[in-house]
């Protein structure tokens, strides 16, 4: 494998610290600039760092989670089994209230929270231990998810293609090689010519920061365009693909991602243009019957006005809506891609069919 996409696809975005007891991320807010990084020790630290997006995109969060409640659990000096479920899912519900919208933070939470129900037979100590198998067996599976998604994404691809992508769902927002942006590395690991348009993706700019530093960095062709460029890029015809991740995908195929999502889907709908939704099914969420059931994250609108600004671009006093995500209408998606595969509409049948 060629190193230089090495060093980006199997990148230590999260980890546990050597000493096992805390959990060690790039900051991704300090990138491209910088690459810098952070030991979260408490629960504050790991609020704190998914909230400000220091780690972020679902499927990171869900293992920063994992690897987090351990840690803290770690932490509860008792051996009474009652008072340790108490301590940890008090601990578990304050991380839990971190961020609403990816289904991944509250899936590996319960999955940890459930290892302790199911095993209140046994002593605290050997608990812990079968926390520790768990956290890492999050991480691990993840890394198995995203070569197979990105390998189905890829099958959707002809050389020569330009795909279209949204916010930043690589390395960085997953394990290794990523989910909506996954196949892009591996298509050059296979030699094949494939040209990306990221949208920088406001008011964060995960797509300018994130996207276009991972892609450049692995040696991929992609040329970095503002959010409201993308009609001309589909318009001009080198678009022949849209591909995006997903924080949580409702039981009829209506995907919540990053803010302006919906607005591509659209577009690609004008143009005749596929486009795909990719995730693990660790962000289906079958207890949300459609798009309307998922709770979309409002955020500070000074991340609009001033965030990355010298000095701020709007008077102070004006009022903003800055909501993180929006959902795309299942009827604008052509398949939602999975690492059990690939889902056509009717997306309630293909779905449900993942979960048998
Ligand atoms: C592979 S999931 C990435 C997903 O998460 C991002 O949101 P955020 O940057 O706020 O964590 C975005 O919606 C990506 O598609």
């Amino acid at each position: 494998m060629n190193e230089e996409i090495k060093k980006v696809t199997h990148i230590d975005n999260v980890r546990l610290s050597d000493d096992g007891k805390s959990v060690v991320i790039i900051d991704q807010t300090q990138l491209p600039n910088r690459t810098e990084y952070l030991t979260l020790s408490t629960g504050k630290d790991i609020w704190d760092a998914i909230y400000k997006l220091q780690v972020r995109g679902a499927p990171a969060i869900g293992i920063c989670a994992g690897y987090g409640i351990y840690c803290l659990a770690l932490q509860i000096e008792t051996e009474d089994y009652d008072q340790f479920l108490a301590a940890f899912h008090e601990q578990k519900e304050y991380l839990n209230s971190s961020r609403p919208t990816a289904v991944n933070l509250s899936w590996a939470l319960n999955r940890m929270e459930d290892v302790v129900k199911a095993n209140a037979d046994k002593p605290v100590k050997e608990i812990l231990g079968l926390l520790e198998k768990e956290c890492k067996a999050i991480h691990a599976e993840d890394i198995e998810m995203c070569r197979k998604i990105s390998e189905y994404g890829l099958s959707l691809l002809h050389e020569g293609d330009g795909v279209l992508t949204h916010c930043n769902a690589g390395p960085l927002a997953t394990s290794r090689y990523g989910t909506g942006q996954g196949a892009f590395f591996l298509a050059k690991e296979k030699g094949m010519d494939i040209k990306v348009f990221a949208d920088e993706t406001r008011p964060l700019l995960q797509g300018a920061r994130l996207t276009s530093y991972e892609l450049s960095k692995a040696g991929v062709d992609v040329t970095l365009i503002c959010d409201n460029m993308a009609s001309i890029v589909m318009k001009n015809g080198w678009i022949q693909a849209c591909m995006v991740g997903c924080d949580r995908v409702a039981a009829n195929g209506d995907a919540a991602n990053k803010i302006g999502t919906s607005g591509v889907a659209i577009l690609a709908k004008h143009y005749g243009i596929p486009f795909y939704v990719l995730g693990p099914t660790s962000t289906i969420d079958m207890n949300c019957k459609t798009g309307d059931d998922i709770k979309i994250e409002l955020r500070d609108p000074e991340e609009i006005k001033e965030k990355f600004y010298a000095e701020p671009v709007a008077l102070k006093e004006v009022k903003c809506y800055n909501p993180a995500f929006d959902v795309t209408d299942h009827e604008l998606i052509t398949a939602i891609v999975t690492e059990k595969g690939i889902c056509y509409p009717p997306f309630t049948e293909s779905i449900a069919a993942l979960f048998r």
